[in-house]
C-alpha cells in the first residue's frame, strides 16, 4: 500500500511507544521521524510541516498533570494553527487529553493502545489537516481571483502616490489602519495590499461587510455564539475577530456598527479576547484591524454615531483615498487598464479613445469613482462596434461638469450647442479642419458651411 500522507513525528521520551508507534503508522506516512522531548520539536517544526504530531504530555519524571505537553502544544498551534496533534495520554488522564483538544489537539490515544486505533485516530486527525489546507488555499485563490493579482492599486496623481508610501510605511507595522473615501475609491484594494505587505499575510485576511450584515446577526457574525445562544444558534459559530486570529480583519463600512456594539469591539480589541455570544468564556485573540468607511471625517467625530474611544483604537493610522474627481490625471490610465482588461474579456479589439472623448470622460465628476470607471469601461467594450470608442458608448449618467456637453442652464439651444462643439474640436486639432471635421463626424465641406453659419 502506498503511504497516504509524508511525515508523522513521535515526541515521546519512551523510546518503546516511538518504537510501537512508527509500526503502527508506517504503512500510512513516507517518513516517521522521533523526537525525545519536545525542547526538540519546535526547531523541527521550523524545517518541517508534518502531516500529524503525535505528542506524549508528560516528560518530566513522575509528572502526571501534562502541563509540558499542553504549553508544547500551544507553542505548536502558534506556530501552526491546522497542525494536527494527536496526544499521547497515561491510562486514566482522560481530563487532562480533554483539555488539550479544548487547546487545539485533534484527539487522543491513551496507552496501551490498539494499532488499529492509533492508525484510525492519526489518519482522520492527518486528513482534516489536508482539508483545512485546501480550503485556506481554495479561498485565498478565489479572493485572489476577486481582488487580488488583476486589480493592482492604480493611480499616478500625488494623492495616490502618497497613499502607496503610507501603505508600504504602516502594512510592516501591526498598528490599526482606518481607510476612509468614498464609495468606489479602492478602499478595499487598499486593505488587500496593507495586509499583503504585513508580517500577516501568511494568512488570508478575514473580511465583515458591516454595510451587508443584518443588525440582528453583527454581534454572532463579530464574536461568535455557542450552540443555543439564541433563537436559532443551533450550532456554535466562530466570530470574525477569532476567525481572523494571527491574520487581519477587514472591517468594511465600520461606520454601519451599531452604537450599543462599539463598547463590546473596543473591549475585545483592548483585552484582545473575544467572548462569544450566549457564552461567559473569554477566547483569546491576535487579530490586527483593518477599517474602511465611506463616512467624512466630520461624521466619525460625531460622537452620536461613532464611539471617539473606539476610533482611536482603530486608526492610528488613518489613509485618506481621494475621489476620483480630485485626480482626474489618473482616468486615462484607469481607462487604459479596465478597457484593456475588458477588452480581453469579451475578446474584442483594442480600440482607441478620440481625444475628444478622452477629455469628456476626464471632465465627467464621476461620483461613483473608480467602480463607476470601471462598469463604464466595461459596456463600452460591449457597445462599441466602429474603429474607436465613441462618447456615446460610456454611459455617464448626469455628466456633470463635462465641458463638451456643457448645456446652458435655461436654454437648450441646439444651435449654441453646435457652435461649441465646433469651437472645442476646431482648439483640440490647432484649427485643422480635417482633424476637427472628423472628429464631430462630418465632411470638410459641412464643417466650413456651419463655421461660415455660426461666424468661426
Ligand atoms: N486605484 C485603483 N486602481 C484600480 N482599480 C481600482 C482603484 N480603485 C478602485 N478600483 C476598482 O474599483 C472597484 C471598487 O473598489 P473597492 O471595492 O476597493 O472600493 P471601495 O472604496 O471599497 O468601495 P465601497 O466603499 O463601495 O465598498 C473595484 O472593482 C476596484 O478594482
Amino acid at each position: 500500500m502506498d503511504p497516504t500522507f509524508s511525515l508523522a513525528v513521535v515526541v515521546d521520551d519512551d523510546p518503546d511507544i516511538s518504537l510501537a508507534a512508527r509500526l503502527a503508522l508506517r504503512d500510512m506516512f513516507e517518513r516517521i521521524e522521533a523526537l525525545p522531548s519536545p525542547a526538540e520539536l519546535l526547531p523541527f517544526l521550523k524545517r518541517e510541516s508534518p502531516d500529524a504530531i503525535l505528542l506524549d504530555l508528560n516528560f518530566e519524571r513522575a509528572a502526571t498533570d501534562g502541563r509540558e505537553g499542553l504549553d508544547t502544544l500551544a507553542r505548536i498551534m502558534k506556530v501552526d494553527p491546522d497542525a494536527a496533534v494527536v496526544i499521547i495520554t497515561a491510562h486514566g488522564a482522560v481530563s487532562v487529553a480533554v483539555e488539550a483538544i479544548k487547546r487545539g489537539a485533534s484527539d487522543f490515544v491513551a496507552k496501551p493502545w490498539s494499532n488499529e486505533r492509533l492508525a484510525a485516530t492519526v489518519r482522520s486527525a492527518a486528513a482534516l489537516r489536508q482539508s483545512k489546507i485546501d480550503a485556506r488555499v481554495e479561498r485565498s485563490r478565489a479572493s485572489e481571483l476577486a481582488h487580488g493579482a488583476e486589480t493592482p492599486l492604480l493611480g499616478e496623481a500625488a494623492a495616490m502616490q502618497r497613499v502607496r508610501s503610507l501603505i508600504e510605511r504602516a502594512a510592516p507595522t501591526d498598528a490599526n489602519v482606518v481607510i476612509l473615501g468614498e464609495n468606489g475609491t479602492g478602499k478595499e484594494i487598499v486593505a488587500r495590499e496593507v495586509h499583503r505587505l504585513s508580517r500577516r499575510s501568511a494568512e488570508p485576511m478575514v473580511s465583515i461587510d458591516l454595510g451587508a450584515t443584518s443588525e440582528t446577526l453583527f454581534e454572532s457574525e463579530l464574536f461568535g455564539h455557542v450552540k443555543g445562544a439564541f433563537t436559532g444558534a443551533a450550532g456554535e459559530r466562530i466570530g470574525r475577530l477569532k476567525a481572523a486570529d494571527h491574520s487581519s480583519l477587514f472591517l468594511d463600512e465600520v461606520g454601519n456598527l451599531p452604537l450599543h456594539l462599539q463598547p463590546k469591539l473596543l473591549t475585545a480589541l483592548e483585552q484582545r479576547q473575544v467572548v462569544p455570544v450566549g457564552s461567559n468564556r473569554p477566547v483569546p485573540i491576535d487579530v490586527r484591524v483593518i477599517a474602511a468607511t465611506n463616512m467624512s471625517q466630520d461624521q466619525l467625530a460625531d460622537e452620536t454615531r461613532f464611539r471617539q474611544d473606539l476610533l482611536f483604537r482603530l486608526n492610528t493610522i488613518e489613509i485618506h483615498l481621494p475621489p476620483l474627481r480630485e485626480r482626474r490625471e489618473d482616468i486615462p490610465l484607469l481607462l487604459d487598464h479596465y478597457l484593456g482588461i475588458y477588452a480581453r474579456k469579451y475578446d474584442r479589439p483594442l480600440r482607441q479613445i478620440p481625444p475628444a472623448t478622452l477629455e469628456t470622460l476626464m471632465h465627467h465628476d464621476w461620483p461613483g469613482n473608480v467602480r463607476a470607471l470601471r462598469h463604464a469601461a466595461e459596456r463600452a467594450v460591449i457597445m462599441a462596434d466602429g474603429d474607436h470608442y465613441g462618447l456615446e458608448d460610456f454611459p455617464l449618467p448626469g455628466r456633470a461638469g463635462a465641458p463638451a456637453v456643457a448645456i446652458p442652464q435655461t436654454t437648450l439651444n441646439l444651435d449654441q450647442l453646435e457652435k461649441q462643439m465646433i469651437e472645442r474640436a476646431l482648439r483640440m486639432h490647432h484649427f485643422n479642419i480635417s482633424l476637427a471635421a472628423s472628429e464631430l463626424g462630418l465632411s470638410r465641406g459641412a464643417l466650413y458651411r456651419r463655421m461660415e453659419k455660426h461666424g468661426l
